[in-house]
Order: structure tokens, then sequence, then C-alpha cells
């Protein structure tokens, strides 16, 4: 059995829409991140491979096995989906015990599983408090407790930092990086500061299509030489909002400093290293382009 995550030309709909079209990727162990804006079709994604959704054709395999046989797929992947919630009345303990049942565990087995994995999502000290009464961070790192029962090959995470604050989110983080080291994780995100801290391989996903598979390294270097800062008066500012591509600004009384993406250095602009949000914003830019130039039957 390989450790390796294959999906070749899958396509999904959801009755006429279609949600994926044509999407390849080659996911190996550690940790993998999934880039894109709301609706871009990540969720679709993470379900077609959770076996929560059907794909409509293509080819996917875990760990060498089909995705048409969910038991077996479901016995090696866990699941945190995005709207996370269990047992709110339960204490913290007694809902991964019950989970524990759930999923077939037994006896010393059950009670050693559980203790290990609230030990390892920092929740021990806590088993005796209501699910309903933990933070929204305690809460992700029961749910990833929850999804590692079976003691999956594969983890995946659909959007789990969303809501949490700066602290919570480094010590989430931190906890997949340690999960990845000997499983595959999926980490879902339209947090590019997630992406960039914690994972080396990335797909950026966009209305459906996997526009960027490669490393967060290669992201940056193709970013290299195409972004700018420049100082501007306010009042000069709408115009360059319409020219330019501006990944950040800030003002500072009369002047704007503006962060830009572009083909070529312009008057008054200055080239500087891009960072991951650059690279991801050039790369959605330019594959806008791409698609326009395609219609066009242009070459690009
Ligand atoms: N059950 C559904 N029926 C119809 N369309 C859907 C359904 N679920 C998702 N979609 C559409 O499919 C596309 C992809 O949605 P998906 O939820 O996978 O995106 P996402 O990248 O996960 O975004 P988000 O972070 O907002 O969940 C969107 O256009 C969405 O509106």
């Amino acid at each position: 059995m390989n450790n390796s995550i294959e999906i070749k030309g899958l396509n999904k709909f959801y009755g006429k829409k279609q949600a994926l079209f044509d999407v390849n990727l080659s996911i190996q162990q550690g940790m993998f991140g999934l880039l894109g804006r709301n609706g871009a079709g990540k969720t679709t994604l993470m379900k077609t491979l959770a076996t929560l959704l059907q794909k409509k054709n293509g080819e996917i395999t875990v760990c060498g096995v089909p995705i048409e046989n969910a038991k077996e797929i479901r016995r090696i992947i866990g699941y945190l989906p995005q709207e996370f919630s269990m047992y709110p009345s339960m204490k913290v303990g007694e809902a991964m015990e019950y989970l524990a049942i759930l999923s077939g565990l037994s006896g010393a087995e059950r009670e050693e599983r559980v203790d290990t994995l609230l030990k390892k999502v920092n929740l021990t000290e806590h088993w005796d408090k209501k699910v309903k009464a933990l933070s929204g961070g305690m809460k992700r790192r029961l749910g990833i407790a929850q999804a590692l029962l079976n003691n999956p090959k594969v983890l995946i995470v659909d959007e789990p930092t969303a809501g949490l604050d700066p602290e919570e989110r480094v010590r989430f983080r931190n906890l997949l990086s340690e999960i990845a080291e000997d499983k595959i994780v999926i980490l879902s995100t339209h947090i590019v500061g997630d992406i960039e801290a914690t994972c080396e391989d990335i797909a950026i996903i966009n209305e459906g299509r996997v526009i960027y598979n490669g490393t967060v390294d290669q992201l940056l270097q193709e970013a290299e030489g195409r972004v700018f800062t420049m100082t501007a008066s306010k009042r000069e500012l709408p115009e360059l909002k319409r020219q330019l591509s501006i990944t950040s600004m800030h003002t500072q009384g009369n002047k704007v400093h503006i962060r830009f993406i572009a083909e070529a250095l312009m008057q008054g602009a200055k080239v500087c290293e891009p960072n991951i949000e650059d690279a991801y914003m050039l790369y959605l830019h330019t594959s806008g382009v791409r698609e326009i130039l395609g219609e066009m039957g242009g070459e690009w």
C-alpha cells in the first residue's frame, strides 16, 4: 500500500453546475495546503476525498485504495469538516469515549486511545468540561482528536483556523505539523498565512480548477521580479487602483504606500521581495489572463 493520494481527471457537478474541472493532483506524506477563495471548490474536493460526495468521473486512489471502496477509505481517512460540532452537552472525555465506541474501539484500547489523543491535542485537563464551554480553538483541537480516533493515514481539515485568535491559530498549526510527521495532512484554507507557516507543497484552486501545484518556494520564485512598491499621493490612488493589481497598501498622511504586481518595472516603483500573498495574487491574476487569452485563442 503506497502512501500517497492520486487524483486524475476529477470532475464534479452539483446538478448542472460544475464545481471541479479536470483536477489532477498527487499528494504525498506531510502537510499539503489547498488554497483558494470562498467558493473555489476546496470543500467539494475535501468531501469527495472523504467519500461524502460522489465524483462525476476521474480516478482517485488513497494509499492505493480506489475511492469507490468507501468503507476502506473511511478507515484510512480522518476528516474534520468546516462546520464541526459534536455533542455540546457532553463532557469532553465522554464525547470522545462515545465516538470511540462508535468507531469500534473496545475496552482498554479505547481508554488508552482517548487518553493519548486528548493529551496530543492538549485537552487532558479539560476532560470534565462540557463541549459547549470550550473556546473555538479547543473545539477545533477536539475535532482533530475525534478525526484521529481510528489512527488514519490521512487527515483532512477544512478551513480549521477561521475565527481563531492568533495564539490559537499558531497552536493549531503546530499541532497539524506534528501530526503530518507520519501522515498525509491536507489543510484547506483561504488564509494565506496558514499555508506559508506550515506547508511545503500546495495547490491553488480557483473556480474549480487547480491553477498551481508545487512548492511554496517555487511559487515565490515565480513571483520574483514581478512585485513592486511605490509611494504616491492619495489623490492618485483611484487611478492606480484601476491600473494596477494592488496586493496591499497603507496610508500615511497625504501619502499612500502601495505594493502591487506587474509584468515590468514602472516609473517611480521599486522591485521588492515577494511574499506568498503576492505570489498567490499573481497566480489568481495571471490565471484570469490565461483564461481570457485562451478564449481569444491567443498564446500564453
Ligand atoms: N450543495 C451544493 N449545491 C450546489 N452548488 C454547490 C453546493 N455546494 C457547493 N456548491 C457550489 O460549488 C462551488 C464550490 O463550492 P465549495 O464549497 O467547494 O467551495 P470552497 O472553496 O470550499 O468555499 P468555502 O470556503 O466558501 O466553503 C461554489 O460555487 C458553490 O456555490
